[in-house]
């Protein structure tokens, strides 16, 4: 799906707000999810995401503001008239009813058919494997076979969206991979409209079209993962997403092809600047860079943007190792680097020279 301009809307917020007392929960917030996006609100705990989704199905009545759904304002719509479906965190199922059951009650609710809701039960059942669990109780499930029961509940109605609020944070890291999967195979094959709300950033990158970035009920930035992670719109996404290296503020300085920061009590880096670096010569600006293009040199390399500091600890996390090097000017700076050798060669304390790859740093006019 295109970043910029999604299919037609599915959901439409105009200046959504939602104020509780004197505090003000969401602020204003504008955006078109477009047909059978997978859309994902990310962001820090209290940012909002919740309370946006809660206006979204309904349990909250913003201050002001409308929500339009295929083109009809809902903003006032109950919320079981809305055509929603929602699975929560905590699930949400009725303990005391079994699995057929609970995925049933949208569709009793609405007065169908009992051989209808035969039908389409069996069909929601069908698409979360659940197959052989009809009769068994909801107390009688794993964590992951609740979630998907609660899943199969939500897409039963054949919903014109699907809300899901933090849905895998209750469940074990395999058992989470595993679901993501899931999610990602039950969005292809329904081509549902899906507003997806997680603080995981991971989570976020790997299942979605698009990304809303929220920080104080404010959207940060709306974009594809791979233009989020590249492309940050300014200091706040830059930290949320991925690990990143914040330098202080510098003197950005042009010489033709040529781009420099001058870094005031650390020294000096240059790359080739990237044509999107259109800063003035002079100017302040932030550079932040991955850890991953910052590495320890070579035994004897000279050459420009090799700058010194002192170990200051190994984080050894498998395939990598992410090493802190205490840096004059700079503060702590990672970098991350293949295996575990560099724990040997560099243990904490020693001195060690860094390569920084400024040509790959997200830029940003310091303010
Ligand atoms: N019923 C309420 N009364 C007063 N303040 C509220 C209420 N509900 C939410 N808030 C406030 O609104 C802000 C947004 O809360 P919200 O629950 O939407 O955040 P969130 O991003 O979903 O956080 P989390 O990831 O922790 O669930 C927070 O500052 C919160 O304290």
């Amino acid at each position: 799906m295109n970043a910029t301009s999604p299919a037609p809307a599915a959901v439409e917020l105009v200046r959504v707000r939602k104020e509780f007392g004197s505090a003000v929960g969401v602020a204003d917030v504008s955006l078109k999810i477009g047909q059978g996006e997978f859309l994902t609100l990310l962001g820090p705990s209290g940012c909002g995401k919740s309370t946006l989704l809660g206006m979204i199905a309904g349990f909250l009545t913003p201050t002001a503001g409308k929500i339009v759904v295929d083109g009809v304002d809902i903003t006032d719509v109950e919320p079981y008239r809305r055509d929603i479906g929602m699975v929560f965190q905590s699930y949400a199922l009725f303990p005391h009813m079994n699995v057929f059951d609970n995925i049933a009650f949208g569709l009793r609710m609405r007065k169908l058919p009992k051989a209808d809701i035969a039908v389409e039960v069996r069909r929601a059942i069908a698409m979360m494997k659940l197959e052989g669990f009809e009769e068994r109780r909801v107390s009688q499930l794993s964590g992951g076979q609740r979630q998907r029961v609660a899943l199969a509940r939500a897409i039963v109605i054949r919903p014109k969206v699907l809300l899901l609020d933090e849905p895998l944070s209750a469940l074990d890291k395999n058992l989470r991979a595993q679901m993501q999967v899931e999610l990602s195979e039950l969005h292809r094959k329904t081509g549902l409209t899906t507003i997806f709300v997680t603080h995981d950033q991971g989570e976020a990158l790997s299942l979605s079209d698009r990304i809303v970035v929220m920080n104080r009920g404010e959207v940060q930035q709306v974009a594809a993962p791979v233009e989020l992670y590249r492309t940050p719109a300014n200091g706040f996404v830059a930290s949320f997403i991925g690990e990143i290296n914040a330098l202080p503020v510098a003197r950005y300085e042009r010489a033709g092809a040529e781009a420099a920061l001058v870094l005031p009590g650390a020294g000096r880096l240059s790359a080739a600047a990237p044509a999107h670096w259109d800063f003035t010569h002079g100017v302040e600006v932030r550079a932040f860079l991955r850890p991953e293009h910052v590495r320890p040199a070579r035994p004897g390399e000279q050459g420009p943007n090799i700058l010194r500091g002192v170990v200051a600890a190994h984080i050894y996390q498998g395939s990598h190792t992410i090493t802190r090097v205490e840096m004059e000017g700079l503060g702590l700076i990672e970098t991350r680097v293949t295996g575990a050798d560099i724990v040997g060669t560099h243990p904490v304390g020693a001195p060690i020279a860094l390569v920084f790859d400024l040509g790959e740093a997200v830029l940003l006019a310091a303010r």
